[in-house]
């Protein structure tokens, strides 16, 4: 059974690529998950993000130019094969790309970030609530400028790409995480002198 509200909040845990076996989500339940992501905390509405689905053919070409990348890093051929691999072996790529007006006269850009952020990890647990696993990853690749121009269109900043696809394990549980009473402080005002 899928989980679903709190318990895929509670729940939620990054799946790699290399456990990632097809089928990845549907249309249908992409538009759930991108319904997700716009139900997060956005100021003056701006939805500074897309998320740029890589499927089908669109693959290859995305492959292509992680092994260019590598080749321009200096890594080889072997190491040029593993990163186009990268690329091609999880069902679904959605790269995440943010679109940060710098110059917005009420919503500074960390106000956008963070809607970004949030917009981000909806869109990841809706996936988890489905029943799909994925993990956010970007690494230097995403300041290559082929790739970086190839993702992004005048103004906006690649930051990733979500592997999406169907867990092929079962998963050992959530990565280790704080306690809640960690990030839970109460606030004191400051003494008055
Ligand atoms: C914007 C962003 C970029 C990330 N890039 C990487 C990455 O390149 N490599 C990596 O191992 N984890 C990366 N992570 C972290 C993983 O996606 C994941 O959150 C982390 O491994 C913790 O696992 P969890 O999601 O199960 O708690 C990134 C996370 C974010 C939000």
């Amino acid at each position: 059974m899928h989980p679903s509200s709190l318990d895929a909040l509670l729940t939620r845990y990054s799946v790699g690529p290399k456990y990632l076996v097809e089928p990845g989500p549907s249309d249908a339940q992409l538009a759930l998950m991108a319904e997700a992501a716009l139900r997060a905390p956005d100021h003056a509405e701006l939805v500074p993000y897309r998320f740029k689905l890589v499927r089908g053919a669109a693959k290859e070409g995305m492959a292509a130019l992680f092994a260019d990348a590598a080749r321009a890093a200096g890594k080889g051929e072997e190491g040029a094969a593993l990163d186009a691999e990268r690329a091609l072996k999880p069902p679904l790529t959605v790269a995440v790309v943010a679109r940060i007006d710098l110059g917005h006269p009420q919503v500074p850009a960390h106000e956008q970030w963070a809607a970004l952020g949030g917009a981000l990890a909806s869109f990841m647990t809706a996936a988890h609530a489905l029943g799909f696993g994925g993990k956010m990853l970007s690494g230097a690749k995403v300041r290559n400028p082929q790739i970086s121009a190839a993702f992004c269109e005048p103004g906006e900043t690649l930051v990733g790409w979500i592997a999406l696809g169907t867990p092929a394990r079962t998963p050992t549980g959530p990565s280790r995480k704080p306690a809640a009473a960690d990030v839970l402080v109460d606030w004191h005002p400051p003494c008055k002198a």
